[in-house]
């Protein structure tokens, strides 16, 4: 049975999509105060949230069974990433829903704030007619600048030349060729700054974007230049524009959002030039609605194991691609858990080698399968796609992915390969059409064993008698062997066997194998 905790108001027929199931319970308890956020997370495996809950490290760190934090929407900057990674746990969003809405608040927002419609319609309903007040600016032929041009940036960008506006972008991403194509003009962010009428962000908070309209930005703009924020408090340092309305360089700003929120207080909304609404972008019916529904598919699916659509803190793999690569998941997580038994040595470099009709498919998700199979052993069951990359870095482990030509006959094959202070083991496998993973190498010995079940590696000496003095050894012991696998490398030299059996080995069962004089090596591995 999955719990799922629902901390923010989230549209009903999202929740239907959870409701409906018999494996999952919802509670609803919107507006946890963040210690109570902590005190009750232990009991949850799934986390739902729009921007209001604050998910930190100290709630992230209690969630011992949390396994998904579901952002009914597009901004993740109140949820620790970095915490969530580090611990194993998936944050999905719902990135497409309210992108319509948000595009359309920000031309609302953009007209309120040119003809002054807040002020004039506050004036009227305290019983004030004043019409030469509240004269305005017209948006056709003025230029707006947009910094950020993402799904929202892109969309305001089209309804803006709806309005006969010159528009001018800048995003990392923006190319002038792409730009030519949306009819609009590229620029960098200076080119913005300084041609613009108006300007409206559409970046995620980052680093890099904190602030980065800044005093010396506001500097750099057309004196009664109009600025726009619908998308994250923080992107526009509050400070510098509040001097910037206040000096009369900036005419008037348009604000959904700002750095501390819920806001009422703040020094921006005494200004009579601002026009504020609180954090209303994704406000409607419509992106309510949908972004619900997108996020509950991916905690439910999650939550049963199956592949998440939206994930923030994994590689997003279109579907087409993923139905591609997805069969190799559980190869790529057998060949790491087989390899990582072969050595009892700290693992420090692990190399991985894609080849045939794997050397051109997107490995990531498939390499983050293998290292997770290898760090197991140790690190336990916690260790996960979402974190596997993470805790071998902690662990000093350098990952390298390789795409090669050498495919050894098979049409796909893939190689794990484990460096530790003793030397290098390696581990092959393919995927065979129709019959499922394979192991066909363990180091230099080709071999054909499936990789599942219970299964012994001995390395012995390749001398008459050897296999049936184990084998005695084994039936006086109740072990019935499955099937048999031997290579060697020359002949009375080295030999391997991989046998499987019909039950798990017990430690005394492999003393007793190494006691036989010919036996140097006994490993079993539980697939
Ligand atoms: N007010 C609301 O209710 C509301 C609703 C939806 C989204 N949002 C916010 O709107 C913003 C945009 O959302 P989106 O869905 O368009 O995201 P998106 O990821 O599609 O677009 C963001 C764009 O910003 C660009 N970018 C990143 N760093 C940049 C920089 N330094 N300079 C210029 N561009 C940069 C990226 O390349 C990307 O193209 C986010 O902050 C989101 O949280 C707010
Ligand atoms: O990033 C977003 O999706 C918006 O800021 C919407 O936030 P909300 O879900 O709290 O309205």
């Amino acid at each position: 049975m999955f719990h799922v905790l629902i901390a923010d108001p989230i549209s009903d027929e999202g929740l239907d999509v959870l409701y409906n199931n018999e494996d999952v319970t919802v509670v609803k308890e919107t507006g946890l105060k963040p210690d109570e956020l902590e005190s009750r997370i232990e009991e949850f495996d799934g986390l739902l949230v729009r921007s209001q809950t604050k998910v930190t490290r100290s709630v992230i760190e209690k969630a011992d069974r949390l396994k998904i934090i579901g952002r009914a929407g597009v901004g993740v900057d109140n949820i620790d990433l970095e915490a969530a990674t580090e611990n194993g746990i998936i944050v999905v969003n719902a990135p497409n829903g309210n992108t319509n809405s948000a595009a359309e608040h920000t031309m609302a927002m953009m007209m309120a704030l040119s003809r002054k419609i807040p002020q004039a319609h506050s004036a009227l309903k305290n019983q004030k007619w004043e019409r030469s007040k509240y004269v305005g600016f017209e948006v056709k032929n003025k230029t707006l600048g947009i910094v950020g041009l993402g799904r929202i940036g892109t969309e305001v960008a089209y309804r803006a030349k709806g309005q006969r506006m010159n528009v001018i972008a800048y995003d990392p991403f923006l190319t002038e060729e792409k730009a030519d194509q949306m009819g609009i003009e590229y620029g960098e962010f200076e080119d913005v700054l300084k041609k613009a009428d108006y300007i409206t962000v559409h970046t995620p908070l980052l680093k890099d974007t904190r602030h980065m309209i800044s005093t010396d930005a506001f500097k750099q703009m057309k004196d009664g230049v109009f600025m726009i924020n619908c998308a994250r408090g923080g992107i526009i340092d509050e400070d510098a524009l509040y001097d910037a309305l206040v000096s009369g360089k900036v005419a008037g700003a348009a604000i959904d959002v700002l750095e501390e929120e819920p806001f009422q207080d703040h020094k921006l909304l005494e200004l009579p030039q601002v026009v504020a609404t609180p954090h209303l972008g994704a406000s409607t019916v419509e992106a309510q609605e949908s972004v619900a529904v997108d996020v509950c598919h991916d905690v439910l699916n999650h939550l049963r194991g199956d592949i998440v659509k939206n994930p923030v803190n994994l590689p997003s793999v279109p579907s087409d691609v993923l139905s591609q690569i997805e069969p190799y998941f559980n190869l790529a997580e057998k060949l790491g858990m087989f390899l990582i038994r072969l050595t009892d040595d700290v693992p420090e470099e692990v190399n991985i080698y894609y080849s045939g009709d794997l050397s051109d498919v997107k490995i990531d998700p498939i390499t983050r399968n293998a290292v997770k199979g290898l760090l197991e052993r140790h690190l336990g069951s916690h260790v996960n796609d979402v974190n596997a990359l993470y805790l071998a870095e902690k662990k000093d482990i350098t990952i390298h992915e390789n795409r090669t030509s050498t495919t050894k006959g098979f049409t796909n094959l893939m190689t794990v390969e484990l460096k530790t202070k003793s030397g290098v083991r390696s581990v092959s496998g393919t995927l065979l059409n129709g019959l499922g993973p394979r192991l066909v190498r363990v180091d230099h010995y080709s071999v054909d064993v499936m990789p599942e079940g219970h299964i012994v590696v001995i390395h012995h000496k390749d001398l008459p008698g050897v296999i049936g003095e184990m084998g005695s050894l084994l039936s006086e012991r109740n072990i019935n062997i499955a099937t048999m696998q031997v290579d060697r490398s020359d002949v009375g030299g080295n030999a391997i066997m991989i046998l499987t059996i019909d039950k798990h080995a017990e430690q005394e069962e492999l003393e007793a194998l190494k006691e036989l004089e010919e036996i140097k090596a006994v490993t079993a591995v539980d697939l």
